[in-house]
């Protein structure tokens, strides 16, 4: 089949939520490891997890939460220990009916972090491995190939060896040998963080597009917040084996579920205190431990011990104390100018630093005597956690 042929006409339709059945289903899953000390890790924790044809979802979330080994699980390349993986419709994994389908009948292809090109062999015969292991036509092989190495952009490199290439050239060949033989679920294990920051944006871009165009599914994995929110069609952030949050990265980003969420995606400075008045539907008061009252618009049900939580771009700085909730006073200790994008300040108040992103307005100088003012929208508030 030509790639233009391959082109997804259900990208767009088929997205998380629709009518369709999900590409990937994954029920119950565990695996536990028991490490040299003795103690048991639990890299998969109960997982449930539905993959809908033509999203990309990601799995983000900071070392050893269990990205990789959910990844590897899907991949067929780990065995979990319980619960079932379902790749199209078909039990690729089921601990209760002891099937384990392997990696190498599994309709998905893999794309890792450290490139994994043959290195004895050329560009062209990478990107061709697939298809002569699965006895395409000699004919039909070279079509396929030629089309794909352009479509990443790497023609005029079939004849090179792996070694002969920068990283980026090479993780544009692996993305080429991934979906040259038409699978439809690609799993990404942190592709882009050998690369340096200039190509890995370049290559986000491909990565979007070529999926755009080809229309596989994805499951792929960062710590990357930048990149999960630029690639995902939802992302699920993962905590010690669990699912903290899934949903799409605005709905994570601005209405993270939990403090945990919150704090790993973007960048929030957090305020403790305590709540002082909840009778009005919708709303509570709280108490900073300067004294300051705050205002927070919420439905959650919160106990006395709450943090709240402001993202850098919503607090806004004034010259002049201005009218309303939430204000307070500082002083701006450090501005710092980030490549016409934005202005980082850094304001010194009475519950410490806080971090302010001023847009293109003026900017306020170091030393300069300010106004913060956060709506209560804006606030995020949280139960105290117990340590
Ligand atoms: N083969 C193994 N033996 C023992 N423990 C393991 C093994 N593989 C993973 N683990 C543990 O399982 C947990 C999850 O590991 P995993 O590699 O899935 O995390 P991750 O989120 O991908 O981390 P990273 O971003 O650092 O790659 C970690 O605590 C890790 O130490």
């Amino acid at each position: 089949m030509s790639l233009a042929a391959r082109q997804a006409t259900d990208v767009t339709e088929a997205v998380a939520g629709s009518s369709h059945p999900p590409r990937i289903s994954v029920r119950n899953l565990h695996k536990a490891f028991a490490r040299e000390d003795g103690e048991v890790t639990r890299a998969i924790d109960g997982i449930d997890l539905d993959v809908y044809s033509g999203e990309i979802l990601i799995l983000l979330g900071p070392s050893g939460c269990g990205k990789t080994t959910l990844l590897r699980a899907l991949s067929g390349l780990d065995s979990p220990d319980s619960g079932t993986i379902k790749i199209n419709d078909i039990t690729c994994f089921s601990a209760s009916r002891r099937s384990n389908v392997p990696p190498e009948r599994r309709p998905v292809s893999m794309v890792f972090q450290s490139y994994g090109l043959w290195p004895h062999m050329t560009v062209f015969d990478n990107v061709a491995y697939p298809l002569r292991a699965a006895k395409v036509a000699k004919a039909e092989i070279q079509q396929r190939v030629g089309e794909i190495i352009a479509t990443v952009g790497i023609d005029g490199l079939e004849q090179q060896y792996p070694t002969q290439l920068s990283g980026g050239q090479q993780q544009r060949v692996a993305l080429a040998r991934a979906v040259v033989s038409a699978s439809d679920v690609v799993l990404f294990d942190e592709p882009l963080s050998n690369v340096d920051a200039k190509v890995r944006d370049q290559l986000r871009i491909e990565i979007l597009r070529l999926q755009r165009q080809l229309g596989f599914t994805a499951v792929y994995v960062t710590h990357d917040q930048d990149e999960a929110m630029a690639l995902g069609t939802r992302i699920a952030v993962l905590d010690q084996g669990r699912i903290a949050q899934l949903g799409p990265p605005r709905e994570i980003y601005e209405h993270p579920a939990s403090a945990y969420v919150a704090r790993f995606v973007g960048t929030v400075d957090e305020m403790p205190a305590t709540v002082t008045d909840r009778s009005a539907p919708g709303q509570l008061h709280a108490q900073t431990e300067n004294g300051d009252q705050w205002l927070v618009h919420t439905d959650a049900e919160l106990p006395d011990r709450v943090v709240l939580m402001a993202r850098p771009e919503r607090w806004i700085i004034h010259a002049e104390r201005p009218e309303g909730p939430n204000v307070l006073a500082g002083e701006v200790n450090a501005a710092l100018f980030l490549a016409g994008s934005r202005t980082e300040c850094l304001v010194r108040t009475a519950i410490g630093l806080i971090r302010v992103w001023a847009g293109h307005g003026r900017a306020p100088s170091e030393g300069e005597r300010v106004w913060l003012s956060v709506a209560p929208d804006d606030l995020l508030v949280f139960a105290e956690e117990q340590s």
